[in-house]
């Protein structure tokens, strides 16, 4: 089978788009997997599937799955990708555009300088719900925050991080660092995603603090590693760091892919606004081979 595809990127985070509004293509994770390789496939950190509307009220459905093939709550970065892909493509002429997602309907937004601002909702701060199991740790506070320690096996025998956690559709495990180009992230990253304690897994978040109002972040995604930026990890980040007492309420995130500006004010019921690129990159066509 040939199917075709648009390649696009927001700051780095890199996604093969699937148009599925005239039909269902049929992929398996096996496909997603193969989509996703940089040797055999296209090359991505994720796969967005566009679809109709599922329910009146909102404009599209997106579909996200993870280069390990795994289907996934929620993408920021590929969010933004999503709304410039439907209205290059003509799929709509709304500028605002709402999608449902597995964690619920977000709102895109174009702007006339090329950037998109997506309305990611309010963030989950309840560690059950993260998912989190918090049973049996002691319950530490910094600000307004509820930090967590973490036992770990590496790179010492047995190391402890400190993180909070922080879901915004998808899980996230923040922790702060000195300085993020020399952190652990290759290392610690994957055991803060498989922790015992996070059963869906976790997105693990590495952020250095530069003034109240920026931050460097480097994020090892759940099912890709780590990537040159992730959206809503940026938004968990910032959510973290102004519950810390470390940020204000507008934040640039300085990524190894580029610049996401988020806001927060700080409610439990606040959306958190993300503001960053969205660019395509090329349109191609691909075999999938028979034996996938
Ligand atoms: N890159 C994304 C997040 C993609 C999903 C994530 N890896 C997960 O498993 O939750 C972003 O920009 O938010």
């Amino acid at each position: 089978m040939h199917i075709r595809f648009t390649k696009m990127q927001g700051a780095g985070n890199d996604f093969v788009v699937l148009d599925e509004t005239q039909g269902r293509l049929g992929l398996t994770p096996a496909h997603y997997r193969f989509l996703a390789d940089r040797h055999f496939g296209v090359g991505a950190d994720q796969i967005l599937t566009v679809r109709p509307a599922p329910t009146e009220g909102v404009d599209f459905e997106y579909v996200i799955h993870n280069a390990d093939g795994g289907e996934v709550e929620q993408c920021g970065n590929g969010a933004r990708c999503f709304a410039r892909f439907v209205h290059d493509k003509g799929l709509t002429p709304k500028t605002v555009i709402r999608v449902q997602t597995l964690a619920g309907v977000i709102a895109p937004a174009l702007a006339a300088d090329g950037r998109v601002t997506v309305n990611m909702g309010a963030p989950v701060l309840e560690p059950a719900r993260v998912p989190f199991d918090a049973s049996g740790l002691p319950e530490q506070r910094q600000g307004q925050a509820l930090v967590w320690s973490l036992a770990l096996q590496a790179p010492a025998p047995v190391s402890q991080v400190q993180v909070v956690v922080v879901s915004m559709g998808n899980p996230h495990a923040v922790q702060l660092v000195p300085d993020v180009d020399s952190a652990p992230v290759a290392t610690v990253g994957p055991q803060v995603e498989t922790h015992v304690r996070f059963p869906q897994r976790v997105n693990a978040g590495f952020m250095q603090v530069l003034s109240r109002t920026a931050v460097k972040l480097r994020v090892f995604e759940r099912g890709a590693g780590e990537t040159l930026a992730c959206g809503t990890g940026a938004c968990a980040a910032v959510v973290a760091g102004i519950l810390l007492g470390e940020l204000d309420h507008r934040v640039d995130v300085h990524t190894r892919g580029g610049l996401l500006t988020i806001e927060w004010a700080g409610g439990a019921q606040d959306a958190v606004l993300m503001t960053g690129p969205a660019t395509t990159v090329f349109e191609g066509q691909i075999h999938l081979p028979d034996e996938l």
